[in-house]
Parts: structure tokens; sequence; C-alpha cells
């Protein structure tokens, strides 16, 4: 929501949240606070760093999440730093639907098997990881969902709560090849890939410490890759142009 008498861009999340009558706010942040941490699991102490724009958005946020905090100590205010987001809902009938060329690894892979597009494009095969892949910690969306849910619990349940942030991850590292095999499981096919450079401003491992939001929020993901992976092909084979039902992007 943009306020026009304020600077161009800039929320005036006070007024709005004024006009709501309400001072408890859960905010979608995103485990790319993190940048490339010096040590895995990321914890919510860690220092925090943009690699990127999206990145920036996300940790700049935080911190005028924290200012208005310190400026309206009534606030109660969660930040949930996801780790990777992914799979669908159960039944194949929700699920994401990204516009144009996927950036993300399992609506791509997810691409390539419908056949939309050739090959997966794997980028870094010489991180100092188990397979030269990149590590991340996936996450089942409806975990993710279920974390939402306890997460306002606890804003509901804890007046003094100030501004806190909890990591939603599985605590589980995998890396995109590993990712692959386990997709290829589901879809019962090969995923062909082609080894290319890095992306600029990817980590090389990421993954969470759960440990925070178990003790805290009393949530964990009940998930694991298999799943995930189960529930992504499922939504894709039923709706292998997404929402829209067609070839046309
Ligand atoms: O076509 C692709 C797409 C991705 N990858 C690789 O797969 C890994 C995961 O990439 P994603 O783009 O799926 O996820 P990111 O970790 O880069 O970013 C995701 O996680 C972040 C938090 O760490 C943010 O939340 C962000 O919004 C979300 O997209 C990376 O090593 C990436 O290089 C590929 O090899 N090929």
């Amino acid at each position: 929501m943009y306020n026009r008498n304020n600077i161009v861009g800039t929320v005036n999340l006070y007024d709005v949240m004024k006009k709501l009558s309400t001072c408890q706010l859960v905010f979608s942040s995103s485990a790319t606070v993190y940048g490339q941490p010096e040590k895995v699991p990321c914890f919510e102490d860690f220092p925090l760093k943009a690699l990127n724009p999206y990145g920036r958005t996300k940790l700049y946020l935080e911190e005028m999440l924290r200012d208005y905090q310190h400026a309206n100590p009534e606030w109660r205010t969660i930040l949930l730093r996801y780790f990777n987001p992914i799979g669908a809902h159960e039944s194949g009938d929700i699920g994401e639907d990204p516009k144009g060329v996927p950036n993300n690894l399992l609506p791509y892979i997810q691409q390539v098997a419908v056949g939309r597009r050739p090959e997966l494009n794997v980028y870094g095969h010489d991180y100092r990881t188990r397979d030269g892949t990149a590590v991340r910690d996936y996450i089942h969306v409806v975990d993710l969902a279920d974390g939402h849910i306890a997460a306002l619990e606890k804003l509901f349940a804890t007046p003094d709560i100030g501004c806190v942030a909890y990591n939603l991850g599985t605590g589980r590292g995998t890396t995109v090849l590993e990712m692959v095999s386990a997709f290829e499981k589901a879809y019962g096919k090969k995923i062909p890939v082609k080894m290319c450079p890095r992306r600029p401003g990817d980590s090389e491992q990421v993954y969470a410490s759960t440990a925070k939001a178990e003790e805290e929020l009393g949530w964990r993901a009940k998930y694991g890759i298999e799943e995930m992976c189960r529930d992504q092909w499922n939504w894709a084979k039923k709706n292998p142009y997404g929402y829209c039902g067609n070839a046309a992007e």
C-alpha cells in the first residue's frame, strides 16, 4: 500500500496498521537475509547480509519493522524467514504458476517434466558440497502455511513479544542434483540436465536451524522432499500450463 504524502514507494505502515485497527503483523521475510552464511545451519541471530536486490528488499523491510517496533512498543511483529518453499496442495488444484521463464528450481524442473523446456540448467557444479551443486533447505508449502498459523497463535498469546524472527525451514540441506533425483522418483523418468556456471548472487549452502521455531512456536515441518516432489508433480501433471490451461504464457 502506498501513500502519496510520503516519498514515492515508501509504505506508510503506521497509517495502514492504524486504519486496520491492529498492532499485530506477520512479515514474509526470507532466508536470503543470511546472504552467504559463514556456517550452517542458520540461526536467527546470525549477521544479516544481502547478496542481491531481492535480498536487500527483505533486509531493509526487516530493519524498518524493527524500527517501527522501537517507535511503537505496543506492536507485535513476527518476521518469518522462509527457506525454499516448494510443492503444492495435495489435491493438485493449488500450486505455483510463475509467469514466463521460471527463476526457481522446482518450477523449472516441473516445466521440463511437462515438455515446456528441453532441459534444466544446473547453475554451479563446483561448490564445496557433496556433489558440487548448491545446498538449500526446501520446505513444503503446506508446512509453511502451518508455520503462519503457529506464528499468529504466538502473536495473539504474547502481548510483549516485540519484533521476533523465526526460520521456517526443515533443517535439512539438499543439493540441486539430489532434488533432481527426488523429482525423478516422483515423475518416473529422467530430467535432462546441463551443467552451467554459477548464477551470480547465489549462496553455496543455506539451511535452517529449526530450534527456535520448534521451541517458541511449537511448530516443525512434517514433510520431506519425497512428499514435496510428489505434490509438485501431481500439480504439474494436472495443470501442465498452470491456471491458464493452455500453451499461451
Ligand atoms: O533453473 C534453475 C534454478 C535454480 N537453480 C539452482 O537451484 C538452487 C535454488 O535456487 P532457487 O532459485 O530455487 O532458490 P534460491 O535459493 O535462489 O532463492 C529462493 O530462496 C531464497 C531464500 O534463500 C528466497 O526466498 C527466494 O525468493 C527464493 O527464490 C540454486 O542453487 C540455483 O542456482 C538451478 O540450478 N537451475
